[in-house]
């Protein structure tokens, strides 16, 4: 099953290029283009030649990037890879990478094309500065020769791996001593070098018919004990390194091997952690993120998030919460995210959860949000509200600022009921300590808003924090009952209320 529509969002190639327009504007594709009967122009992807001229061309067109590689050697497909640098941009957006004027990053084993490198340095206009390690040597001299190519040494440093302590990172980073990376990433060769795996077989035991040429020599697509073993060892060192490296990140080719992983990282009590998928075509491939900073929350990272895949120990118990989600309104009952959001900060000021906007940007329907708490405040809020009722005629309060949600006891008439002030009191002290990073939250948790066709939608997942996982039900039962119980405060005035959430109509 193709599964392009799985790709990352921001993905150019989500959309199939233009293969008319293509090699009209690189006749070299000509050699490997045909007409279907229908007249549109096709290339075949089982043919290494085609496949290596079009990632070229590609990299050309998008990216200005030239790419020569020697004969035999692994071709990048450009989607795939695209898809890696994309995740860890938004790893990059939760790590607050925007504020820094350099980002630097590791790719461990880069191959002869140094692929990851070079997108890295251009898709963020030469802001990531990156470190490429490469163990084979004819590989070396070509991914040196491709950033010469391009002129990006002042960006990539090519290093050859240390072999003689056949350490992955730990021997490298000797030779970067003062320095902190944000991040490494790799592409690691998938296949057991001991074992007959390189060609997949379906579930009779048949050789599948591959959809794609596959490229790439034996020695780059091989390593003793397969991918397993490789990351299982960058854990290893990870566990050593710590903050050395921000946050550790690897492609998995597999997925049973991703399941492996997944155990590894919970055995070695990493928790902080957050997964992806990516797709290309028929190919799926599987990402994982670590990390030591207790500072940095993986699991806000964007699409890993919606997915409810984030943290999943395979088969067993998720690491940390699995989201818990609802449809929060139509959408024909609010106008924007925006107003979503707006109805929900509301909602959750009136608690005393501390809120931080983690990613936010105004091209997706997504919106994530931190919350955090110092204390339980979101029990009996039923009970609160049963005897707090709010206005129907919405006048204002005596000594109210007329900022605050106007509320009565229904049995004394319009008057505060006694237990209003209390929770506005309680309020006031907690939202001033302003704690969102401290780790010592009692609550930490990610809310994800997100729009579908039917509706706006919230998935809300617990992170961290002596709460317990069941804190998440019961702030989302908060909102739902709140936002069902105050119709009246949906209004069309524009969210002038501050309780008030904007309608469409
Ligand atoms: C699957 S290829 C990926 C190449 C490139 N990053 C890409 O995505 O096209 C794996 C690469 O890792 C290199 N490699 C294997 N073991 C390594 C090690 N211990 N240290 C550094 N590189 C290694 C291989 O030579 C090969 O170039």
């Amino acid at each position: 099953m193709a599964v392009n529509e799985f790709m990352h969002p921001r993905n150019r190639y989500r959309q199939k290029p233009n293969f008319h327009l293509l090699v009209k504007q690189y006749p070299e594709l000509n050699e490997v283009a045909r007409v279907d009967l229908t007249g549109k122009v096709k290339l075949d992807y089982r043919n290494k030649r085609a496949v290596h001229l079009l990632s070229k061309c590609l990299l050309l067109r998008d990216f200005g990037l030239k790419l020569e590689l020697p004969p035999n050697k692994l071709v990048p497909t450009l989607p795939l890879r695209l898809n890696y640098i994309h995740w860890l941009e938004d790893i990059g957006s939760v790590a607050q990478w925007q504020d820094k004027e350099t980002v630097r990053g590791i790719d461990i084993g880069c191959g002869a094309s140094c692929i990851y490198p070079l997108l890295a340095v251009v898709q963020s206009q030469q802001r990531w500065h990156m470190v490429a390690i490469e163990k084979a040597e004819d590989s070396l001299e070509s991914a040196k020769a491709n950033v010469i190519r391009n002129e990006l040494q002042g960006c990539i440093n090519v290093q050859s791996q240390k072999l003689e302590g056949n350490t992955i990172l730990l021997d490298v980073l000797k030779d970067f001593p003062n320095e902190r990376f944000d991040f490494c990433m790799c592409n690691p060769p998938f296949f057991d070098s001991n074992s007959n795996e390189l060609k997949p077989h379906d579930r009779t035991g048949k050789r599948r018919e591959p959809s794609n040429a596959s490229t790439g020599s034996l020695e780059e697509l091989c390593t003793e004990g397969g991918e397993v073993k490789f990351i299982s060892q960058i854990i290893e060192e990870s566990l050593q390194l710590k903050d050395r490296v921000s946050v550790y990140t690897t492609m998995i080719g597999h997925k049973s091997s991703y399941e492996k992983i997944l155990r590894a990282l919970k055995q070695a009590s990493i928790h902080n952690i957050t997964v992806s998928r990516f797709c290309q075509g028929n190919t799926t491939r599987w990402a994982v993120a670590w990390s030591f900073d207790a500072k940095l929350l993986l699991p806000l990272v964007p699409n890993s998030l919606t997915t409810g895949e984030n943290n999943v120990s395979p088969g067993k118990k998720k690491a940390v919460g699995k989201p818990v989600s609802c449809r929060i309104f139509a959408a024909s009952d609010m106008d924007s995210i925006q107003s979503v959001k707006k109805c929900i900060l509301t909602k959750l000021q009136a608690i005393a959860i501390d809120v931080r906007a983690v990613v936010e940007t105004s091209t997706t329907d997504e919106i994530i949000l931190e919350l955090s708490a110092q204390e339980n405040t979101w029990s009996h809020q039923r009970r609160k509200r049963r005897a707090a009722q709010i206005s129907p005629d919405g006048k204002e309060m005596p000594n109210g600022n007329g900022t605050q949600p106007k509320c009565y006891d229904q049995q004394n008439g319009p008057e505060y009921s006694n237990k209003r002030p209390r929770l506005e009191e309680e309020q006031y002290e907690i939202s001033s300590k302003e704690k969102i990073h401290a780790d010592d939250s009692y609550l930490r948790a990610a809310l994800n808003i997100h729009r579908k066709e039917d509706g706006y939608y919230l998935a809300l997942q617990y992170v961290a924090g002596n709460a317990g996982k069941d804190a998440v039900n019961q702030i989302l039962q908060y909102l739902k009952n709140t936002i069902k119980a105050t119709p009246s405060e949906i209004t069309t005035d524009g969210g002038k209320q501050a309780a008030a959430c904007t309608s469409a109509k």
